[in-house]
């Protein structure tokens, strides 16, 4: 492909991006793979080169742009050589009109960037690129990754970006799980210990179900649980491959959660709610998500948080441990949650926390992509009376 060729396809997969984003349509990866799935002719090199142009419009947009156009041609402020690429060339873009629509650049949509300042989140970093961090499992032989770093976490380490990672050994062995070092420590909040009794109750995939899957050394019992069927159907295949036999998926019907789970009640040494959020935390990975979410959907999942809080809360046996996780950093559906949780609920104290990173926020820590390069996180841990 011509670079000119290049940008027009970049408008193009912007323009399908843009419209999903407003319809509620396929986040953008999925859209960019079916993209070049249609467009066999562009090889690995040009594949490459668009996805850039379009993430680097995605994240210089902080609000939806009216179109894959506008938010190419903000990028030309900066770049002459892209700018030259609109010349009108066969399969390029029309030449640039003086007065034409630009995206304007910024953090996020007004509203949410008043709600970020609002918690005192620093602005910088949230939408750079997030790096590739991995798990090793404790549970498979010690994996073989001679350029990666370690992390604060124990286990923890970062490969060099645009590693193929399902192409290691490592991972086809089970021995290594993607996870951000963020994820990966605030999963420690929750006291996870061999022959423990342990409900993860958003478990989603199951990305910190193996992790505690892991700490628990696969012993004990630990029940996994969401209401999305296809995500947690993902569980099984991963934990096998983990390894793992100790965990139970349970689908939840939404509206049903406390009947389907009345048997579990004050049973659970710890209950891991890692709520369903707006993931502000993570616009590092999902830049596009910032377009979509609306003070009427931040509204619905705040009510989610409490409901989810609630249902996990009944499940800790006296002396249990109650972990809250967001990868938010909105107090909104952080500390504020735990806060409220705290007024609805008497009884439950709150306990310290010593994670290797992360600031206290509230009644629990924060973690930013500014100051701790990680995905954004808050944690809380509470603990039922005896
Ligand atoms: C942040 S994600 C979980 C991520 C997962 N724990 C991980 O580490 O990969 C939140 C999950 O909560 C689930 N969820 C939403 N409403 C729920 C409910 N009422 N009960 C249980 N899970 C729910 C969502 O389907 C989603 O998978």
């Amino acid at each position: 492909m011509t670079p000119a060729a290049r940008t027009q396809a970049a408008i193009d997969l912007l323009d399908q991006i843009i419209t999903a984003a407003r319809k509620g349509g396929a986040a953008a990866d999925t859209l960019a793979t079916r993209f070049f799935a249609q467009r066999r002719y562009a090889g690995s090199k040009d594949r490459r080169a668009v996805r850039e142009l379009v993430y680097a419009a995605i994240r210089r947009a902080g609000d939806l742009p009216v179109s894959g156009r506008a938010a190419m041609l903000a990028l030309t402020d900066e770049d002459t050589d892209l700018a030259a690429t609109f010349d009108g060339s066969p399969y390029g873009p029309a030449p640039i009109d003086a007065g034409e629509p630009r995206a304007t650049s910024g953090i996020a949509p007004a509203w949410l960037e008043a709600s970020l300042a609002k918690s005192d989140v620093p602005l910088q970093s949230l939408v750079d690129r997030a790096p590739l961090d991995i798990r090793a499992n404790s549970l498979k032989p010690a994996p073989d990754l001679p350029d990666a770093v370690e992390l604060r976490v124990s286990g923890g380490w970062r490969l060099p970006s645009g590693t193929n990672i399902e192409q290691l050994p490592a991972f086809a062995d089970g021995a290594i799980e993607v996870q951000d070092e963020g994820s990966q420590i605030v999963g420690l909040a929750l006291p996870a210990q061999p022959g423990m009794n342990i409900v993860d109750l958003c478990a989603g995939a199951g990305g910190k179900t193996l992790a505690l899957a892991a700490r628990m050394n696969n012993e004990g019992v630990l029940i996994a649980c969401d209401t999305e069927r296809t995500r947690l159907s993902r569980l099984a295949p991963r934990a096998e491959r983990a390894g793992v036999s100790i965990v139970r998926t349970r689908l939840l019907n939404p509206g049903q959660e406390a009947d389907m789970l009345a048997d579990l009640v004050g049973q659970a040494d710890g209950v891991l709610v890692d709520a369903p959020c707006s993931g502000t935390g993570t616009w590092r990975r999902n830049p596009e998500a910032r377009w979509r979410l609306t003070p009427d959907r931040l509204t619905k999942l705040q009510a989610l948080q409490a409901h989810v809080l609630d249902l996990g809360a009944a499940l800790v046996k006296p002396g249990g441990h109650l972990v809250y996780i967001v990868c938010s950093l909105l107090d909104d559906e952080g500390a504020g949650q735990v806060d409220a949780f705290l007024a609805r609920h008497s009884g439950w104290t709150v306990d310290l926390l010593g994670l290797p990173a992360g600031r206290p926020r509230g009644e629990g820590l924060r973690l930013d992509p500014g100051t701790d390069g990680t995905d954004g996180f808050f944690v809380a841990r509470l603990r039922a009376a005896w």
